[in-house]
């Protein structure tokens, strides 16, 4: 047998789904979470031996979800995910964690207090990460699917050879935004007392208001002053990274037909697409690559 090493080991319970019904109140108010643990740790013999005597169930790990969410309530996705890094980083032969959530939206129906809509096309996610007594929580949302039907120009892009695309002033620009957001200022903590709900519905509008109000001269420059708007929302928002697929509509050329297209009919094109990203920080803050590690 060959010389070889064990790393990046982890185990956890993916997708446990979680819906708390918070009754304390003259309306309900539900908090749907999709919610998956991980731990790092002590955990090699299991893997070289078969030796579970380290191992914390997965299954264990889900039940913690659904207890902890009963005795401590589900306020925020990242002050619940905190509640539970803070259990399992006590636990023995753990030294790391990870922990995430998607929460789903829901409204509640005008007829009573107890009856409920899902809403909202987007997810919003969180993260949190611990390693030792270093935490990090990270913020965001995905498949927030915007569009605006002119406001952007693509052009001045080099030409070679397998160049078709057209120069253009006036297209749809179209995207699914995933934008993710560390809270933090330097230390390896997030910062006391941060409202999660206030400060993503802040960070949430702030994206919109900028990919509505930039003129678009590529989907990259809207990209950065989404992500500049978001870092101006609070002091408490360390970097951004967002992605963005550009959903291309293409104009239909309708001369076949005799008739005319002023920028009125087009073919939405659901792949390829194009992919762009972006990381924007603080100048001089230090970047934290431990509270990205695993997240895509
Ligand atoms: O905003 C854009 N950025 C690109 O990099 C690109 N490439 C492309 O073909 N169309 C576009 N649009």
């Amino acid at each position: 047998m060959g010389d070889y090493e064990l790393s990046d080991l982890q185990h956890g319970k993916a997708e446990c789904r979680l819906v708390r019904v918070d009754r304390s109140g003259e309306h309900h108010v539900l908090h749907d979470l999709n919610v998956t643990t991980q731990l790092r740790g002590d955990f090699a013999t299991a893997y070289t031996e078969g030796d579970n005597s380290h191992v914390h169930a997965t299954d264990t790990q889900k039940n913690s979800v659904f207890a902890l969410a009963r005795e401590h309530g589900v306020t925020s996705p990242e002050a619940f995910l905190l509640v539970l890094a803070d259990h399992w980083a006590a636990q023995p032969w753990v030294t790391g964690t990870w922990f995430a959530a998607e929460q789903f939206a829901w409204e509640r129906l005008p007829a009573n207090g107890h009856s409920f809509v899902r809403s909202g096309q987007e997810t919003r996610t969180a993260w949190v990460q611990t390693y030792g007594d270093d935490r990090f929580v990270l913020a965001g949302l995905k498949d927030l699917v915007v569009l605006k039907s002119t406001g952007s120009e693509f052009h001045g892009f080099p030409r070679d050879r397998f160049t078709t695309l057209a120069e253009t002033d006036d297209r749809i620009l179209a995207t699914s935004v995933t934008a993710t957001w560390r809270y933090g200022s330097g230390q390896a903590r997030p910062p006391e007392g941060v409202d999660y709900d206030a400060m993503h519905a802040a960070v949430r509008t702030a994206l919109l208001d900028a990919f509505a109000r930039t003129h678009s001269l590529a989907l990259q420059q809207t990209i950065h002053a989404m992500a500049t708007a978001a870092l101006d929302v609070s002091p408490e928002i360390a970097e951004i990274r967002i992605a963005c697929p550009n959903k291309h509509h293409f104009l239909v050329d309708l001369t076949p037909f005799d008739l005319d297209n002023p920028g009125e009919i087009f073919f939405a094109a659901d792949r390829p697409y194009g992919l762009i990203s972006a990381t924007v920080s603080r100048a001089g803050g230090a970047g934290e690559p431990r509270a990205w590690s695993g997240i895509g």
